[in-house]
Formats: C-alpha cells, structure tokens, sequence
C-alpha cells in the first residue's frame, strides 16, 4: 500500500487500497486542451491488467495526448478534463502527489533517454533519490530490473560503463529496466522502438511480451504488425476520438469501422 501525499500540506493524504479488480486504470470522459485546440475528446477506455493495450492511429489522431496524460506528463502543457481512476482514485484530481502517482504508471519515450551515467546509476538514481541506499538491496533491484529487461546477461560484467556507450536498443531496454526499478504497474511506451531497427525492435517486442506477466502495459505504435503482434487490446484513435477498441485480434481481422479497416488496411494515414 502506497501512500499519496501531495508537497502542499493543506492537502488531503490520500492512499491507494490494493487493487481489488482486474482494471489497472480507466478514464471517463477525458478531454485534452491545448489552449483552444480540442486534441482529445471524450476518451473512455478501460485498461485489464497483466494486458497490452496498443493505442494506434494517423499522426495527429491524439495517442500520445492521452498517453502522456495518464501520468500526468501533460501538466502545464495542456488542460486535462475528466478523470483517470487508478485503484479507487481519480489521479487527474489536483489532490494527487504527482510523483508518487508516476512511481505507480511509470514512461519510456520514444527515443531512448539514459542519463549521461552508468548503467547502474541509470537504474538506482530515482532509488537513491527515495532514500534507498543499501548496496545489496540496489544490486538486486539493478539485477531484477536488467533480467526482466532482457539485458542482464549482455551487461552484467560492465555495469560501471557509460550508459550512453550501449547501442540504441540496448539503450532502450536500459530505459525500461530504469523505468521497472521503482516496481511500477502500469508501463506507458511511446513508439519505444520506431528509433531501432528490425532486430532491436523484436527484441524490445519480446522484451514486452514477458514484461506483461507482471506489469500491465499501455503502448503507442504506428507499426501495425507491431500492434498484432503484442498487443491484447487496441484503440483506435480518429482525430482526437476514440473510434474502436477491442480486442486486438477483432481490430486486425474484423474491425467494426470503416475508417478503422481502412487505417490498418493501409489506405490512409
Ligand atoms: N505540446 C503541444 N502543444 C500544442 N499542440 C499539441 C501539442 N502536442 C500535440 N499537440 C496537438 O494535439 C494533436 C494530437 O497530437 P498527438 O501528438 O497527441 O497525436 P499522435 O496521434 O500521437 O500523433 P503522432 O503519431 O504523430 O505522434 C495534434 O493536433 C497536435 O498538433
């Protein structure tokens, strides 16, 4: 159990309760502003746990905009209406320590982003910055994290290099034992793997398919094969809205929409 307070005092200590059900998050009628620009409207979405969701769409459709805001990335960027229900809290609500909350629905960007650090200090700098110290503690969670990333074998004996020296998927997979660290539920990808090439983007595929056993995942792709490949569910977005979503083998054999066939068909976007 996870306590959430936020910096402000007068606020209220709010606490997570355990998850009791098998949604890890949902949102209700969100809507996202960028000043005057609608660029979300009206998303509900429910994400299972222990499940991968792809969010697929043209460029522009607003995946990342909802993406971003499930954690809050969208904070001083944008306007974020509705709620985003996280065990029994609405953690769009201005009562939530936002730090906390992104401990529990961690994020790996498009492009990988190490620290200019070891690959060590990558994965125990927010750990330390909690407070964690202990070595065997921190060499356990950096083992942990790097096995369940698929990478221990390949780095276990160089620890102590330079983050920035590991290929560019390596890189990226170091960005998600970085981001499993802190033990999170809820992994958000943004196109983790449009900056590799084939060979690492299966990697970083595997990669998630294992990572599912224990985190619930939520990723935008445009690849298509992508999508099928990994995901359990998929939405698909249309100029800020939600169109369809289902499960992931209806959208890529039977999708409901018109324009969804067409997106995925290729014949646009
Ligand atoms: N920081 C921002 N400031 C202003 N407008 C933004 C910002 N980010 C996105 N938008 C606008 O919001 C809309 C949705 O963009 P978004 O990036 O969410 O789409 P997307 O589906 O993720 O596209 P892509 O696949 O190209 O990343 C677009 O009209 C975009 O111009």
């Amino acid at each position: 159990m996870a306590d959430l307070q936020t910096t402000a005092p007068e606020r209220n200590i709010l606490t997570f309760s355990e998850p009791e059900h098998e949604l890890a998050l949902a949102t209700k009628d969100l809507h996202v502003y960028y000043g005057e620009n609608e660029a979300l409207r009206e998303a509900d979405l429910q994400f299972e746990r222990y499940k991968i969701t792809a969010l697929i769409g043209a460029s522009g459709s607003g995946k990342s905009t909802f993406l971003r805001s499930l954690n809050r990335m969208n904070d001083g960027v944008a306007r974020v209406t509705g709620n985003i229900m996280y065990r029994d809290l609405d953690i769009n609500s201005n009562q939530i320590d936002v730090y906390e909350m992104r401990r529990h629905i961690g994020m790996v960007f498009q492009r990988p982003n190490p620290f200019a650090k070891s690959i060590y200090d990558n994965i125990t700098f927010a750990l330390r910055q909690r407070g964690v110290h202990d070595k065997q503690e921190l060499d356990e969670i950096v083992e942990t994290s790097l096995r369940q990333a698929a990478m221990w074998d390949q780095v276990k004996d160089e620890l102590h290099k330079s983050a920035l020296a590991l290929s560019g998927g390596q890189q990226q997979r170091l960005c998600i034992a970085r981001a499993i660290a802190v033990k999170p539920d809820i992994l958000l990808l943004d196109e983790p793997a449009s900056a590799l090439d084939p060979v690492a983007t299966a990697q970083i595929e595997d990669t998630l398919l294992k990572l599912k056993e224990n985190y619930t995942i939520i990723i935008v792709t445009h690849n298509m094969q992508q999508a099928a490949r990994v995901s359990d569910y998929t939405a698909f977005f249309h100029l800020g809205r939600v169109l369809e979503y289902d499960e992931a083998r209806k959208i890529f054999t039977r999708p409901k929409v018109t324009i969804t066939n067409d997106y995925i068909s290729g014949n646009f976007g």
